[in-house]
């Protein structure tokens, strides 16, 4: 069941997803953020932090930001891109799944004059949730973009969690001026961690030994992932971030990042999807 709610309580509009089993997910119309994806047995997957401003354009920190046309700061745009900063409009609902879209005319930003149009779809199952992440190339001309669906899971204590499937592959530690690295082992989490993963498998695990659960990552379409746990310092430097907010959350995101940007011929189209399935272990 799809359901549009005119006003959150900050006046904001945003969508609720239910299944019959009692699985729930609520999208927000500002930036197609996803904010909530409770499964049916219980587990609230996703982290948004106490301190969140739910005022746009000011991106929501927390859930699932979409990062596009740009990721971070691969290029001339402001941190992150703007559609996480953009009002979105509801264009389809199912059963259960809702997709949003921002048609952009090329005026958004100067530093980006390309019309597109970007569409989220979100759809809910009992114990997992995708999202796929559509670009259309409206324009005239080719456009590039980088991107990332920037994901803050829950962590029951961060020294409990770990992440699988990135043994062996390769990163640059943007906390050391973006320096070539490998991974030997699982990720965890000890200290300030940003890094992004170049050319991942298409699984990524996070074993969560105090909650007792796995979170499987499925991409498809984005070739690495972005690691990051803030860590104390940066923790007290955001705003919008409790101090010690850093020991229960961690971002894995799927992204368009270190392997260079996509480019897209006028009239094409590109998809990236993520599926989060929670297991118990
Ligand atoms: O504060 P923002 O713009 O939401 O970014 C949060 C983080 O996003 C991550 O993707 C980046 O790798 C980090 O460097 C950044 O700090």
């Amino acid at each position: 069941m799809a359901n549009v709610v005119k006003d959150d309580g900050n006046g904001l509009d945003k969508v609720v997803l239910k299944t019959p089993n009692g699985a729930s997910a609520e999208v927000y119309r500002h930036g197609a953020h996803l904010t909530s994806f409770k499964t049916a047995s219980g587990k609230d997957v996703l982290f948004v932090s106490k301190q969140a401003v739910f005022k746009p354009p000011k991106a929501i920190r927390g859930g699932v930001p979409v990062c596009f046309p740009q990721f971070g700061q691969l290029g001339p745009l402001g941190q992150h891109g703007f559609a996480r900063n953009a009002a979105f409009e509801v264009v389809g609902s199912g059963d259960n799944s809702v997709t949003l879209e921002l048609a952009a005319s090329g005026k958004e930003d100067e530093r980006y004059p390309h019309p597109f149009q970007l569409r989220v779809t979100v759809t809910l199952a009992d114990e997992s949730l995708t999202q796929k992440l559509t670009a259309i190339n409206t324009g005239s001309s080719p456009i590039a973009f980088t991107c990332a669906l920037h994901t803050y899971f829950t962590a029951s204590a961060i020294d409990k969690v770990r992440v699988e499937g990135l043994d062996g592959v390769g990163f640059t530690d943007s906390l050391q001026g973006g320096k070539p690295l490998t991974q030997e082992g699982p990720v965890v989490f000890d200290q300030e961690v940003d890094r992004v993963y170049i050319g991942t498998p298409g699984s990524i695990k996070i074993f969560d030994d105090g909650a007792g659960s796995c979170v499987e990552i499925v991409k498809e379409g984005f070739p690495d992932a972005v690691v990051w746990n803030p860590w104390v310092e940066k923790s007290k430097a955001m705003g919008d971030f409790g101090d010690d907010e850093y020991q229960v959350m961690l971002c894995i995101e799927p992204a368009v990042a270190g392997s260079g940007a996509v480019t897209l011929q006028p009239g094409k189209t590109w998809n990236g999807t993520q599926t989060l399935t929670l297991s118990n272990v």
